[in-house]
């Protein structure tokens, strides 16, 4: 039998920790085929980013067209994407797909943005313009996003704590949402009028709404936000808060790893839940499933010694650690 397909949208990190290393590495430990489009290269290593080369945004579309045209993806996971452009490009995608398959046609993936704005280390992933494109194009055609703390806070723009930030975000692209629906309706309205001589589908504009069948995400037209993190030294917990619109916010914690060996937890942990959707779990077992997956790795790491700052979550099999 065929396993679930995911695709990774992400940068490299020459260090394998984040980016699509770990996108990779955690996509097969979960059972899952991993395609990956590559949208910016990365010098890293523990300690930080010393260089960074985007790629041509043709060059993302070429893989882009090459991944959608050839294979049945099921979840797809944003990483670094880098540029104001491949931010939208993707999100145009999106739009697209959406119309292209209707909503209830079972083809149409789940998206998992994970924001990334900012690395550990300091580095800047995704300047302003970055940050803009994700609120004004790509968030608001998202199944969920994936923001840490400082992530959530940027994109609002004010703090608040994480579920108040989870909560507020969900209502923030909820709106955003229905405002960039109700414009793309008429837009395809008038597209696809033509195209079939008058005879539009309700599915195909309902698809173009950007909602999401099913519980892989909201219910009424906007994204589910996981602001994860917590405070972990604090409280010997994590907490991430789920948050869907016009819901109450639920936290989701999990016991916490005493560790520095943490580089890359955010993309393994959206890429976890990409797989988890991609096998049809819904959003809150996926998201259950995703940080037990991450606490197990980064309980494999605690202990190692490699490179000279913020180590790696292990991407090891855990058969091979746990038969060594
Ligand atoms: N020390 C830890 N022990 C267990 N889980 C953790 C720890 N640190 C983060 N996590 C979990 O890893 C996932 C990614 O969170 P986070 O660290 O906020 O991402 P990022 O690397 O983007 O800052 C969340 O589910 C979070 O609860
Ligand atoms: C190429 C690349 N993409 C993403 C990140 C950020 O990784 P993340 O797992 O969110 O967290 P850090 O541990 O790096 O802060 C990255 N560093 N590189």
């Amino acid at each position: 039998m065929n396993p679930p397909v995911a695709l990774t949208i992400a940068g490299t990190d020459s260090g394998g920790a984040a980016g699509t290393a770990a996108d990779l590495a955690t996509f097969a430990a979960l059972g899952v085929h991993g395609a990956c489009v590559i949208t910016a290269v990365t010098a890293q290593d523990t300690t930080g980013v010393s260089d960074i080369h985007p790629v041509p945004l043709t060059a993302i579309e070429a893989q882009l067209d090459a991944v959608f045209d050839d294979l049945p993806v099921a979840a797809v996971k944003t990483g670094m994407l880098g540029t104001a452009a491949a931010v939208e490009a993707f999100a145009q995608r999106v739009v697209k797909l959406r119309v292209t398959h209707g909503p209830r046609s079972g083809s149409q993936p789940a998206i998992v943005v994970d924001p990334v704005l900012v690395a550990t280390s300091g580095a800047v992933l995704g300047g302003e313009d970055v940050r803009r494109a994700y609120l004004d194009h790509l968030l608001p055609v998202a199944t969920v996003l994936t923001p840490n703390l400082d992530e959530a806070r940027a994109l609002l723009g004010r703090d608040g704590t994480p579920s108040e930030l989870a909560a507020e975000l969900a209502a923030e692209l909820a709106g955003r949402a229905a405002g960039a629906a109700g414009r793309r309706r008429v837009a395809t309205k008038t597209v696809l009028s033509s195209a079939t001589g008058g005879r539009v589908g309700l599915d195909t504009l309902a698809g173009a709404r950007g909602s999401t069948s099913g519980d892989s995400g909201s219910t009424s037209g906007g994204p589910a936000v996981i602001v994860t993190g917590g405070d972990p030294e604090a409280t010997g917990e994590c907490t991430d808060w789920l948050a869907k619109p016009g819901e109450t916010p639920v936290p989701l914690t999990h016991p916490a790893v005493a560790t520095s060996n943490d580089h890359g937890t955010g993309c393994t942990y959206s890429s976890a839940l990409a797989a988890h959707l991609a096998h049809g779990a819904p959003l809150r077992e996926a998201a259950e499933l995703a940080a037990a997956y991450v606490t197990r790795q980064l309980l494999v790491s605690s202990r190692w010694i490699l490179g000279r700052g913020r180590g790696p979550i292990a991407h090891t099999s855990p058969t091979i650690e746990e038969t060594a």
